[in-house]
């Protein structure tokens, strides 16, 4: 996941981008961007880091320009180099930026074709530079020195026939207008909303509808799979279906851990969907360890406090915070490297001896995947004095890597990973250990909208919707991305890092 924003407003909107993407920052603490468009200028600042770091005054002062876009990034492909920051920018035709949530599952073949077929260069590892110029591309192609609406929906229609896996995307055309699409399959969320003012309306788009209620904006609704919307520079807004086959199966770990919980997404309200998953946590409980002896519930924060807090409720259990976290410090799975994150477990949270000592607790988390976060929870338990640690997944085992926008590429890194339930709870060193069931978790989401019919559930049930995705590409996906390449590669390019030169591409 990434978080992707862009406004056309009546006048300048970086302080509106800037407040998004604070807003959007729990799906993307590696670097942010913004970009917006003056006339016929752009103006860009991107950089690694969160987005009060990125953006200090002198950058705010120079983004000047009533239509922008930005970005909050988690790199899932390429490298975390601020060179892979977005947007990215290709200046024909017309000058294109784009923003990218997702990852492609075709990139590698794609970025040869557009440099063979297409004559066009690529100059970093990202997929989202492709992406763009898959775009670019196929909007030149109609050779148009004003593109029309419809040219834009073409070239969309064009990507969707070529590019494979999952994408959310917000791109500026300089000059002429924000465009926004989804990928056929709407693995990755983007939705749309307004803002009626004294000199007409206002548009925006964004990954999660938060980020428009938090700046006043109204949300219209989600894009639907395969869909466009373009917002023409004087507020114009235009809409076409581009896919030929859309089926709308979007990823059900935003509703599990992703996405902040008080968006509503494809229909359902995330917070909704999370105390549901508490419920039925609860019944299962219920039905197989009918004669419990857990005396507190207590959730590992942030994520899991909905699900908890409705699951003591079922079992008529008392809900204490007995974790403290420090606010000051991000979200641990989506930090780069095993060290970083096991570290930031200890910092982020302490526990409240006095809700532990003599007591039978049940930690209940949003999901486990690594296995990080509950290893050193377990043990604090114990440390402040629990009697029984028992464990509660409210989400099912982990299994399967992730193709479409979360970094987890490699199997073995995945605790559950050809792991039974009781290895698992074996080696987090719980005395129990319950796991949601999958149908559980789909009804829990699906409640919100009976309309959906399927879900992207791939990291559970290891069924891969988008792409042709098949052993070898999951082997070679493994190898390039998994912990210990990722941090060779970052450790040589932190070295060369220290020598930029202009044409910045480093990996
Ligand atoms: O098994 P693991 O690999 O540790 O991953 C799962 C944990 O990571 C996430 O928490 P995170 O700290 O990222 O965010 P949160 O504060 O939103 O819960 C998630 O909520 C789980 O607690
Ligand atoms: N998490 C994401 O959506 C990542 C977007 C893109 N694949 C990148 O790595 O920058
Ligand atoms: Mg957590």
């Amino acid at each position: 996941m990434c978080g992707i924003v862009g406004i056309v407003g009546h006048s300048h909107v970086n302080q509106a981008i800037y407040d998004a993407l604070t807003v959007l920052q729990h799906r993307g603490q590696d670097a942010a961007g913004i970009v917006t468009c003056d006339g016929d200028r752009l103006f860009l600042r991107k950089d690694n880091g969160m987005v009060r770091d990125v953006f200090r005054n002198r950058h705010m002062r120079r983004l000047v320009g009533n239509m922008g876009i930005g970005h909050v990034r988690y790199p899932t492909a390429g490298s975390s180099s601020s060179a892979e920051a977005q947007p990215f920018y290709v200046n024909s035709p017309y000058g294109i930026t784009l923003a990218h949530n997702g990852n492609l599952t075709n990139s590698e073949a794609l970025a040869e074709h557009i440099f063979r077929a297409d004559l066009r260069h690529i100059n970093t590892t990202s997929d989202s530079e492709v992406l763009l110029n898959v775009f670019a591309h196929e909007l030149q192609l109609r050779g148009k020195l004003q593109p029309e609406p419809d040219d834009i929906f073409d070239a969309v229609a064009a990507v969707h026939r070529r590019v494979e896996g999952a994408y959310a995307v917000v791109a500026m055309i300089t000059g002429y207008g924000i465009l926004a699409f989804r990928d056929p399959h709407g693995i990755r969320p983007v939705c749309f909303g307004k803002k009626d003012t004294e000199q007409g309306p206002e548009y925006m788009v964004a990954s999660e509808s938060v980020a428009l209620s938090s700046l006043g904006f109204h949300l219209e609704r989600d894009l639907e799979p395969g869909e466009a919307v373009y917002i023409t520079a004087d507020g114009q807004m235009h809409t076409r279906q581009c896919a030929d086959n859309p089926q709308l199966s979007p990823c059900i770990f935003e509703h599990v851990y992703l996405a902040r919980p008080d968006s509503i997404m494809d229909d359902i309200s995330v917070y909704k969907a999370r105390l549901r998953m508490g419920e039925k946590l609860a019944e299962k409980v219920e039905r197989e360890w009918p004669d419990h002896d857990i005396d507190v519930v207590i959730p590992i924060p942030d994520t899991s406090r909905t699900s908890a807090l409705q699951m003591a409720n079922r079992l008529n259990v008392k809900y204490r915070e007995g974790f403290i976290k420090n606010r000051y410090i991000g979200r641990t799975f989506i930090m780069p490297g095993q060290q970083m994150r096991r570290k930031s477990v200890r910092q982020k949270l302490n526990a409240i001896e006095l809700e532990f000592s003599g007591k039978n607790v049940l930690l209940v988390d949003d999901s486990i995947v690594r296995g990080t976060t509950c290893h050193e929870i377990i043990q604090m338990a114990r440390e402040a004095g629990a009697r029984k640690v028992y464990f509660a997944s409210a989400a099912p085992a982990v299994q399967f890597p992730n193709v479409y926008g979360i970094d987890m590429p490699a199997a073995d890194e995945l605790i559950a990973h050809d792991r039974s339930v009781e290895e698992v709870c074996r080696i987090i060193g719980a005395d129990r250990l319950i796991y949601q069931d999958l149908e559980d978790l789909v009804s829990a989401c699906k409640e919100g909208n009976s309309r959906i019919t399927e879900f992207d559930c791939s990291v559970f049930n290891g069924v891969y919707l988008a792409g042709n995705i098949d052993q070898d590409y999951l082997q070679n996906l493994e190898q390039r991305r998994n912990d210990l390449a990722k941090s060779a590669r970052e450790q040589a390019r932190a070295l060369a890092e220290n020598e930029v030169i202009d044409l910045h591409n480093s990996n």
